[in-house]
This record gives structure tokens, sequence and C-alpha cells, in this order.
């Protein structure tokens, strides 16, 4: 039976560069990616402040007017701020028709220069972020804490290619330029019990993989192989990691998107700042070689970022859907 504990892995000795980690550590990756789809890192480099000053930015964020909000109201790009109730999670397969869900984010991407083609050309998913104005700091604090992601998600995927009995650079080129967008959620309080209204109803993500912060308020949960749903333990200073289903496509399947939800019943506000990544939006995703063979077909058509999001945001935001439908009239 598979397992019902989330794994810790020490990323500290691979870090280091000590002989012979890369290779120990992918180990204990490929089991907790084939056995629950979630993991812990801990000794990830990340400084603690870096994390507290990005919560706090974002409780900042939040903190404004909602007409202010929504001034920077969500684009065709995924960039900027989701009201509360923005979203249902219709494409969920692990849970059918639940309320829209009790939590708004705000979304940046990489940043982008005004004279980038992609900008130029308005290219989906390649937008410039919008940035609020009056929150002197917030920019410089979550485009750095960006930055500091996206490093770490380079120094991983050598693991993941590693856990996949890759040759260790496989996933450097589709990791250039990578695609990666930081949700920076305000969940309010929910009393009471809850039957289908949820924070975050349950779903998997569609990232390669997520890295969420350490969280000093709890209410994740997520569901084990045996169909069991856990409350995912407070380790300080660990960071949560989960694969979603671009990584099911990268390896037919082999490594798990495991359904995840969050409720916040802590009395107080919570907020949450996953970062999820991608590979580079132009790379065309297909299962890895060593996760195909005469008996084992590619269970998914190779996908591609930009057509994948367009039909999972089509199914899921309705905000963005009235958006849609405006820019249709
Ligand atoms: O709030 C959390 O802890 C989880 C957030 C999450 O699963 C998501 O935003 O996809
Ligand atoms: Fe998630």
């Amino acid at each position: 039976m598979a397992t019902e504990t989330i794994p810790v892995i020490d990323l500290g000795p691979y870090l280091a560069g000590e002989p012979g980690a890369l290779d120990r550590t992918a180990k204990e990756l490929r089991f907790a990616l084939t056995e629950i789809g979630f993991y812990f890192i801990v000794n990830h480099g990340v400084p603690r402040e870096k994390i507290q000053a990005t919560f706090a930015e974002v409780k900042r964020f939040h903190a404004q007017p909602v007409e202010k909000k929504l001034d920077l109201k969500i684009d065709l790009h995924s960039t900027g701020y989701m009201p509360m109730r923005g979203n249902t999670l219709r494409t969920s397969t692990v849970q059918a028709g639940t309320k829209p869900n009790l939590n708004e984010a705000f979304f940046v991407k990489r940043e982008m220069a005004a004279d980038h083609p992609d900008v130029l050309a308005n290219r989906r998913f390649r937008g410039r972020n919008r940035w609020p104005d009056g929150l002197p700091g917030f920019r410089e604090t979550v485009v750095d804490y960006c930055n500091t992601m996206e490093a770490l998600v380079l120094k991983m995927v050598r693991l993941y290619a590693r856990a996949l009995d890759l040759p260790a650079t496989y996933f450097d080129a589709p990791f250039e330029d990578c695609q990666y967008s930081l949700r920076m959620t305000h969940y309010p309080h929910q009393d009471g019990p809850v039957e289908d209204e949820f924070g975050l109803a349950p779903h998997t993500d569609t990232s390669f993989l997520t890295l969420l912060a350490p969280n000093d308020v709890p209410g994740l949960s997520i569901r084990t192989q045996s169909g069991k749903w856990i409350d995912a333990p407070a380790i300080p200073d660990a960071y949560v990691v989960n694969g979603g289903q671009m990584l099911q496509r990268w390896t037919n399947d082999v490594f798990l998107a495991t359904p995840h939800r969050a409720i916040n019943r802590s009395g107080g506000e919570r907020y949450a700042i996953p970062f999820f990544a991608d590979s580079n939006i132009d790379w065309p995703v297909a299962a890895v070689p060593t996760t195909v063979g005469p008996d084992n077909p590619p269970k998914y058509p190779t996908t591609y970022y930009s057509d994948y999001m367009v039909w999972y945001q089509k199914r899921n935001y309705d905000v963005l859907n009235d958006a849609n439908r405006q820019a249709a009239e």
C-alpha cells in the first residue's frame, strides 16, 4: 500500500554539491512522486526573511479596498486580481458541482520587457504584470521572490531528471525561460460545517511542480492514494511541493498529480503563495523516454502549455469567462 505520510526531503546535501547526493535525493523524490505526489523540502536555501517579506506584501495587497484591487482585474494572460468567489473548479475530477471558492488572489508571472516580441505580439500568457500603485516595495519584493523560486526550480529539475533515470541535465533546456505563475491568495476564515464550500475546492494543479511556501496558518489537506484526506502537517521552514497535470503528461502518469484542497478554519486570515512552475511556453510536452515502451504507449498527446491553459481556464475561471464574453461582444 502506498504511503500515507508526506515525506520530508533534505535538499541540503544536494545543494551543497556533496558527492552522491544528487542520486540519493532523486531516489527519495521518486518515492514521493510515485507514492503520494507531495513532499516537503527542508534546507532549500530560501531565506526565511524573504518568505516573510513576501507574505507581508500579500497581506498588504489584500488589505486594499476591493475597488482598488479590481482596477487590476485578471486578464487573458491570467495575471491580475481574481475576486472572491471568482472561480469554480469545474474540471475537477475530484468533486463535482462545488460552490465558488472562498478566496481572492493576485497573480503575477515573469516580468516581461515592454519591447519583448511576445509582449508586442500580445501573446497569451506572456503579458506584462500589472502592479498596484500606492504599495511601494510590493513589486520589488514579489519579483525578488519569483527570481528566488525560479532559481530553486532550476536546481530541482535535475533531481526530477535523475528520478526518471534520465541524464541530470535533461530538463535544463525545457526549463530555460520557464513559464511560471505566483498566486498570492487570501482565504478569509470559514465557520461552521462546510458542505461544498471550500477556500479552494479539491483539485489537482496544472503545473510541472508547485512550491508552496511554509505557512504558519494551517488549512491544506491532500488526498492520498487510498482515498483518505489528510491534513498537511506544519513543518517549520519547510516548503510543500507537489506535481500537477503537466508532470503527469511529462511522465506518462508515472508521477502523481495528487488532489488537494484548502479550508481556513483558523479563526484568522490565511494567506498562501504557491509558485507554479512549467517548462518553456513553446516546449512540446510529451512523455519522457524512460516512461514509454512497447507495452507502455504514451497516454497523452503532445501538449503545449498555451493550448492546455486556454482549455483549462475556459472551464474554471468565471471572471475570465466574463472577460471573454465582453471581448467577444
Ligand atoms: O492554500 C494552500 O495551502 C494550497 C493552495 C493550492 O493548492 C493552489 O493554489 O493550487
Ligand atoms: Fe493547488
